[in-house]
């Protein structure tokens, strides 16, 4: 775990970089640090591998002081990404990942292998390997800088707006798979940016620090979108927080509904009274909507409409299969299980009434998708 106690910054000229700002970031977990420009993110950040000494208070891993350990030995635990990804222009691209294990005096061969290995890990083909950074895309950089980072598998990784300078389409591909490989790795991270999005999309908890370095709140993404501690945290959010908190509530208890849901094999005179009809194949997966008032006959001769988007029961957040519900022609959102059959569906004004208080008691969706992130380690 990584302490904060009581940690403050003043440059020369008076500036007040962070200001008495005390905070866990617990092993295993990813903790944003969000806020407004010059708010102290970054030095914080570095506070915590000594490229920036703190004026007083102290930085703890581990219960250990930062301070007791040499920065060089110290940063040799602690991997480090900044924006444009900061690789050496002039070496290759396995050579840029290998530079600790080089530093660590690892024999080449293994040096060499463990970069190859991580290209994989970060989505990288391997026939990059002999490239230079200038050939490689944004996007591709950023993923070495993060493979660069991993390569002597430090338990701490600290993260500078790594995602920033990409394109929106490929930062939301870097961050899924961020988290997909973070899944795997459980690495005790610490991830600034300045996009509340990107940190409600990431972090098992956010330090929202407000200019003057004055850390206004520490909470879980569910937390602080449902009870923004002031003024200036709700207008950090910005708008559709409600719609936001359905991120975080679960489906797994919806009740489903049968009652539109027929085999193609079913007359539709059976589904009389009924608007819109869901049409299932013999293994129940969806093959379309229908009115069957339009029909005459077995629905396998009805024109179909798409289904649209389903949303996978348990899976997928409420927020997910509300946008099913909306892009659907019948305004019923189709619950699927793993192997895509129909369990039922729920209609949008069942998916509104799902309790979405964010005191934590509701039934809330893995992070959409690991039993060990989410509970966000709470307040403080
Ligand atoms: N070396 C320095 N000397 C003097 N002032 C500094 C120095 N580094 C940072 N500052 C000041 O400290 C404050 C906090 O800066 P910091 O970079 O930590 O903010 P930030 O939240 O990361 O901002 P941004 O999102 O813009 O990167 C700013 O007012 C900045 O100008």
């Amino acid at each position: 775990m990584i302490t904060f106690e009581g940690v403050t910054k003043r440059y020369p000229g008076g500036t007040v970089a962070l200001d008495d700002v005390s905070l866990d970031c617990p092993d295993g977990r990813i903790t944003v640090f969000v806020g407004t420009s010059g708010g102290g993110k970054t030095t914080a950040l570095r506070t915590i591998n000594r490229m920036v000494e703190p004026t007083s208070g102290r930085v703890l891993i581990d219960g250990q002081d930062v301070r007791e350990q040499r920065p060089a030995e110290l940063r040799r635990g602690i991997g480090y990404v900044i924006q444009h990804a900061g690789l050496f222009p002039h070496r290759t691209i396995e050579d840029n990942i290998a530079t600790v294990p080089y530093l660590l005096r690892w024999n080449k061969k293994k040096a060499r292998e463990r970069a190859l290995e991580l290209m994989e890990r970060v989505g990288l083909e391997r026939s990059m390997a002999k490239r230079y950074p200038f050939q490689m895309s944004g996007g591709q950089q950023q993923r070495v800088g993060v493979a660069r980072a991993l390569a002597a598998d430090p338990p701490i990784m600290l993260m500078d707006e790594p995602f920033s300078a990409v394109d929106p389409v490929v930062r939301a591909e870097l961050q899924d798979e961020f988290l997909r490989l973070q899944d795997e790795l459980h690495k005790t991270i610490v991830f600034v940016t300045h996009d509340i999005d990107e940190a409600i999309k990431l972090g098992d908890k956010i330090a929202v620090f407000q200019t003057g370095g004055k850390l206004v709140q520490v909470d879980s993404p569910e937390n602080l979108l449902a009870h923004p501690a002031d003024d200036f945290v709700a207008g950090f959010i910005g708008q559709n927080r409600g719609i936001r908190t359905l991120s975080f509530a679960g489906t797994s208890d919806l009740r489903l509904s049968d009652d539109a849901v027929r085999p193609a094999t079913a007359d539709a005179a059976d589904a009389a009274g009924l608007d819109w009809v869901l049409v299932v194949d013999e293994g129940r997966r969806p093959l379309g909507w229908t009115r069957p008032a339009q029909v005459a006959g077995a629905l396998s001769t009805a024109p179909l409409a798409p289904v649209g988007a389903t949303f996978r029961v348990g899976a997928d957040s409420v927020r997910v299969a509300l946008d099913a519900a909306v892009l659907s022609p019948a305004g019923l959102a189709v619950g699927v299980d793993e192997a895509g059959a129909v369990i039922g569906t729920a209609a949008g004004t069942d998916l509104l009434a799902v309790p979405t208080h964010g005191d934590g008691t509701h039934d809330t969706v893995a992070a959409e998708g690991d039993d060990a992130r989410g509970d966000g380690g709470g307040a403080g």
